[in-house]
């Protein structure tokens, strides 16, 4: 089940008008594909996450997540669908600093209703799909910032989501670090059959997007060597 935006159109109040974060943008990630989104500050990048995570309602367009058409579901509808089919990964792993690396992935289990028992073989699972395997009871202290971000990758992917929704992961890595967990998403989209769309800055590591696309003024095209071609 693919992730799917079309004719996205996103407005801020902005004092007496809008400023259009969003104008008429689709896209259609497969499972299993990787896409990348790239852009200057400001051309609607986390909007367009935010949107696409059902954070955000958007003004106008339709949302389509996990083979569920969001237009008309309600908040607590959208809460629930976003909790079984969206992971998200943020720039900052924001890990609980008291809890081991399958703890941490224990409690977004949890709250997915599961037994105690099922929640730590699932992790465990996750865990090892990341290359954590024997680091498992390591507390984020205990670890390096390229496994903290894979134990960051791993919570979103957790609750084995339709979509993974993915923030600059390499803003706070160096070179080899930041390769290295891009071939790791790659790998992730692939063995978990996620849709994973993905906002950089970077321009460097894009190999391993299946679509990338470029962001400016709110409007999204296919990035041409002669810079932006609209859909
Ligand atoms: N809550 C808000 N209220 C008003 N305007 C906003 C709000 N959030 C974002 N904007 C505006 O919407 C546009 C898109 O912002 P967005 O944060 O999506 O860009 P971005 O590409 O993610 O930027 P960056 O790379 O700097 O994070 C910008 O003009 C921004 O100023």
């Amino acid at each position: 089940m693919s992730l799917e935006l079309s004719d996205v159109t996103l407005t801020y109040p902005d004092g007496d008008g809008v400023v259009t974060a969003l104008d008429r943008v689709s896209v259609r990630v497969a499972p299993g594909e990787l896409a990348a989104v790239v852009g200057p500050s400001g051309s609607g990048k986390s909007s367009l996450l935010a949107v696409a995570a059902t954070l955000i309602r958007p003004d106008s367009g339709r949302v389509r997540v996990g083979g569920v058409q969001t237009l008309g579901l309600r908040p607590r509808e959208m809460a629930e669908l976003r909790l079984a089919e969206v992971g998200i990964v943020f720039q900052q792993p924001n890990l609980i600093s008291s809890l081991t690396a399958v703890e941490q992935l224990m409690v977004t289990e949890h709250m997915r209703a599961r037994s105690l028992r099922e929640a730590r073989t699932s992790a465990m699972e996750t865990l090892a799909a990341v290359g954590l395997s024997g680091k498992e009871r390591r507390r984020p202290h205990q670890l390096s910032g390229g496994e903290r971000q894979r134990v960051n990758i791993a919570r979103a992917l957790s609750g084995r989501p339709s979509a993974l929704l993915v923030d600059e992961p390499t803003a706070a890595l160096d070179h080899e670090r930041g390769a290295r967990i891009m071939e790791l998403l790659a790998e992730a989209t692939r063995t978990f059959d996620v849709a994973t769309l993905l906002v950089t800055h970077d321009t460097e590591y894009l190999s391993s997007a299946k679509q990338v696309l470029q962001m400016r003024d709110g409007r999204l095209g296919a990035l041409a060597a002669d810079g932006l071609r609209t859909p």
